[in-house]
């Protein structure tokens, strides 16, 4: 287990009550199979071995009992001064997830880095450059890849099918200036609970528009770190996600490929 030489008091959030529609399985993602567990597993072991966390406080789908008992085993697997791991009901939404999560923040905590399980490969690597940038002094900070793909905007707002109908290009995004983001995104608790406040006031279109918790703290004027992240933390969307994580486990590298 390693671990950044200097560290807040952290608590990592592990958002994981989706209920995975566009996975397809019909089941929560976080219950879907990966190399044999839960993909949910894959996520609490990477953030168990990266040593960053102190509470692990994990958002399921409400009245999920299978989920609830992974978790149970999970803690009891968990050597003595491992991090207390706590389960609460999540939300309708993804922010309400996170809130909840918060809520259950255990007393001491300094920092919180919020988690998508869907991203149950991130690298060790990751959580602990997030880290690092908030020991440095960052309020916000969130890893990023480049994005490999041109990046167009469309007169269409409404998730419009291009394929069904075709959209006007409006305009064409300058690459060099746009990155990927991932999770997990760190925060200082002061700066976390400040963004989720100023949340409750959005009305609800506002409110699904918001899509990570950094762009919260973005609308409080609060300075975003990015840092650098990995392709290894794609985020388990699609079935075609499935098969790249599956072939990150088993691939002809016969184990877990680490993208530092
Ligand atoms: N009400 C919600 C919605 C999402 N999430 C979590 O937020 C992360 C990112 O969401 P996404 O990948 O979109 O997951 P789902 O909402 O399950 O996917 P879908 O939109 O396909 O149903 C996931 O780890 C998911 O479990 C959550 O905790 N609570
Ligand atoms: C938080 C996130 O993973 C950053 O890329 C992403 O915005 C989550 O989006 P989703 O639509 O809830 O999957």
């Amino acid at each position: 287990m390693s671990e950044s030489p200097t560290r807040l008091v952290t608590a990592v959030i592990v958002v994981a009550a989706g209920s995975g529609q566009r996975l397809g399985y019909g089941m929560p993602k976080a219950a879907v199979p990966l190399g044999g567990e839960p993909i949910l597993m894959h996520a609490l072991r990477g953030i168990v071995a990266s040593g960053v966390a102190s509470q692990v406080c994990v958002a399921l789908p409400p009245g999920d009992e299978g989920l609830r008992r992974l978790c149970d085993d999970f803690r009891e697997e968990l050597a003595d001064g491992g991090p207390l791991l706590t389960v609460v009901d999540g939300g309708s939404t993804r922010a309400e997830s996170v809130r909840a999560g918060i809520a259950a923040l255990m007393e001491g905590i300094e920092a919180v880095l919020v988690h998508d399980a869907a991203r149950a490969l991130t690298p060790e690597s990751v959580f602990h450059r997030v880290c690092d940038s908030l020991v440095a002094g960052a309020a916000a900070v969130i890893p990023v890849v480049p994005v490999v793909d041109t990046v167009k905007m469309v007169a269409a707002t409404t998730g419009g099918d291009a394929a069904v109908a075709p959209e006007l290009v409006t305009g064409t995004a300058r690459r060099e200036e746009l990155r990927a983001v991932q999770t997990p995104q760190g925060f200082t608790l002061g700066t976390l609970l400040r963004a989720h406040e100023a949340a409750q006031a959005l009305d609800q279109q506002q409110a699904a528009a918001v899509t990570d918790d950094a762009m919260l703290v973005e609308m409080l004027g609060t300075a975003v770190h990015a840092v650098r992240g990995s392709t290894q933390s794609l985020k388990i969307t699609t079935p075609l996600d499935l098969i790249f994580a599956e072939g990150l486990l088993e691939g002809p590298l016969g184990a877990r490929w680490v993208e530092g």
